[in-house]
């Protein structure tokens, strides 16, 4: 019945559902209308989060259909920020399963389990533990809307074909009591093993879904942040893998940095930057930066000299003796303090990022006293959902007498401040992690690395229109998003090519293979 009103009368006579249909057959835009109609009479959106969710198990194509038919609207509401709220209160609006959920205690049966999965030919899996979801903390099980929400933009935004999608809540135990603790919780109410146990989990994970779907890549999503960085090492030179809160949150925020310093006409090898939180998003932006101010000529040495990193221990210096492998090469001769705005003070940035999962850190004297420094802040708080947001976009050009560029990781309205409007920009991964899939896609490369995050992010920049930079606007606008996304996926998907990275024999018109691979809601 996943058509419902769109079957044909000839259709309905074939399949005997003559009787079981209301009379008029209709088109996908005539049941699009319909579902906008339900969806505006929801009272808030994450009752409009389950009602589409409940559309995405009854009929696929006019989920997709409408979400796509307005993404601006839309992908806040099955994404990020709506489905921070889904995830804290999972276990008790869980309707039906969605996708795959797998826990420690299957590890020596993972791939009998994933062959229960209908669909054999799986290109991408989302895999995350809900170790640490959004700035949310490990909420373990009631993370499991995260990957489910990724693969849906994988579509939505890049028209990746949704059959070969599956997501997965990998159950390796939660540090989370509370939930342990509620009767409605869906997941293991154990605590996680150690890193090893969790490795050799992950390890058994890995092996069983290559060998149930060979050439499938694997997405990390939302590991706790040590886990995170562990089991991208470990696998980025033996899979086909990636992990989004890394690499493609580092390729969205290099996207808004390009594209701040043309609006300012300054080099990125000039910027002196300060991250606020460490962790995996941190240290990922970080390591890319670097990557790009080599780009520009600067020595490995002169690049990390030019970022510095605070986290919840203070600056990051050279006298911490708590940094972990990615925080240390960032660990220059600062005074020690435990005072973000003493932090500003010494370090003069250019660039201010927020990664720490904590609202509100950038307080007015943080934000004045980078602005006395520097004539055009850039400042992206880009921790996850809104209320975590490091500071407001409001805040940042009112502290900053509008002279700021901001962008953040959820969408924020247009800000109005002395009879100026500001247009903060969203800083957020689903401008690259759809892309890259389309990319991969097409190529079937035979590992992915940093350079097509690289790419995806220069590709993001370049297609912000100059009359968009001229009002200080720092990402392409959503509501053209798989144009941008497929334009993302080519320069991509050429620069793997050139590299000689695709198993797939090249293509004269990369952009029309693209474009015959992607897909598009009908019936
Ligand atoms: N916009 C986007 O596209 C994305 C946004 N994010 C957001 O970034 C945030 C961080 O993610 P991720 O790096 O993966 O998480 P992690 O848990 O790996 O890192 C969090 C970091 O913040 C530090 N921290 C905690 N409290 C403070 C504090 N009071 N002051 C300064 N630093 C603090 C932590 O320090 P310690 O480890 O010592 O506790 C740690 O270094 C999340 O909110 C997430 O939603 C992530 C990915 C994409
Ligand atoms: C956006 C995202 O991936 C995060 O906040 O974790
Ligand atoms: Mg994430």
């Amino acid at each position: 019945m996943h058509k419902g009103t769109a079957f044909t009368q000839e259709e309905r006579a074939s399949l005997g559902l003559e009787g079981l249909l209301p009379t008029a057959v209709e088109t996908l835009d005539r049941q699009v209308e319909r579902v906008l109609g339900h969806l505006g009479a929801k009272p808030n959106d994450i009752e409009r989060f389950i009602y589409l969710q409940e559309l995405s198990n009854s009929n696929q194509t006019l989920f997709y259909a409408t979400v796509m038919s307005d993404p601006a609207r839309f992908v806040p509401i099955v994404y990020d920020p709506t489905i921070a709220e889904a995830c804290l209160t999972y276990g008790h609006i869980y309707r039906r399963p969605q996708g795959m959920y797998l826990n420690r205690h299957m590890k020596g049966r993972f791939e009998e389990v994933l062959r229960n999965w209908p669909v054999k030919e799986v290109r991408f899996i989302c895999v995350s533990s809900g170790g640490r979801i959004l700035g949310l903390g490990d909420i373990g099980a009631n993370g499991a809307p995260i990957p489910i929400g990724k693969l849906q933009l994988y579509t939505a935004c890049a028209g990746v074909p949704p059959e070969g999608l599956l997501p997965i809540h990998l159950d390796i135990g939660t540090t989370n009591a509370a939930l342990r603790a509620d009767a409605l919780y869906t997941g293991l109410r154990e605590e996680p093993p150690e890193p090893d146990a969790v490795d050799a989990i992950v390890d058994a994970f890995m092996k069983a879904a290559n060998a149930v779907f060979p050439g499938v890549c694997v997405h990390f999503e939302d590991w706790k942040g040590d886990d995170a960085i562990r089991l991208l090492e470990r696998y980025r030179d033996r899979y086909l893998v990636y992990n989004d809160d890394i690499q493609g949150t580092a390729s969205v925020a290099l996207a808004g940095i390009v594209t701040a310093l043309q609006i300012k006409g300054a080099a990125l090898a000039d910027q002196r930057i300060l991250f606020a939180g460490a962790g995996s998003a941190g240290t990922g932006i970080a390591d890319m930066i670097v990557e790009a101010m080599r780009g520009e000529g600067l020595s490995e040495g002169e690049a990390r000299a030019r970022i510095a990193l605070f986290d919840i221990g203070g600056l990051i210096e050279k006298g911490r003796k708590d940094l972990n492998a990615s925080q240390k090469p960032f660990a220059h001769d600062w005074k020690p303090t435990e005072d973000l705005t003493d932090a500003v003070k010494q370090i003069r940035p250019t660039i201010l990022i927020g990664v720490s999962t904590v609202g509100g850190l950038f307080t007015e004297a943080v934000v004045r006293t980078m602005a006395r420094t520097c004539e055009r802040p850039v400042i992206f708080p880009l921790s996850n959902p809104t209320e975590k947001a490091e500071c407001t976009p409001e805040q940042a050009y009112e502290w900053t007498g509008g002279k700021a560029l901001v962008a953040c990781g959820v969408p924020f309205p247009d800000v109005t401040l002395d009879g100026r409007t500001f247009h903060p920009g969203q800083a957020n991964n689903f401008y690259i992690f759809p892309a890259i899939g389309l990319a991969v896609q097409a190529t079937k490369p035979k590992r992915i690395d940093d350079a097509m995050f690289i790419e995806a992010a220069r590709a993001t920049a370049d297609q912000v229109s100059q009359a968009d930079r001229d009002k200080g606007m720092l990402f392409p606008r959503q509501n053209n998003i798989l144009e941008t996304e497929r334009t993302t996926a080519t320069r991509v998907a050429e620069s793997i090519f050139e590299r000689g990275l695709a198993t797939v024999k090249r293509l004269t018109d990369i952009r029309a293979f693209i474009e015959s691979l992607s897909y598009t809601p009908g019936y």
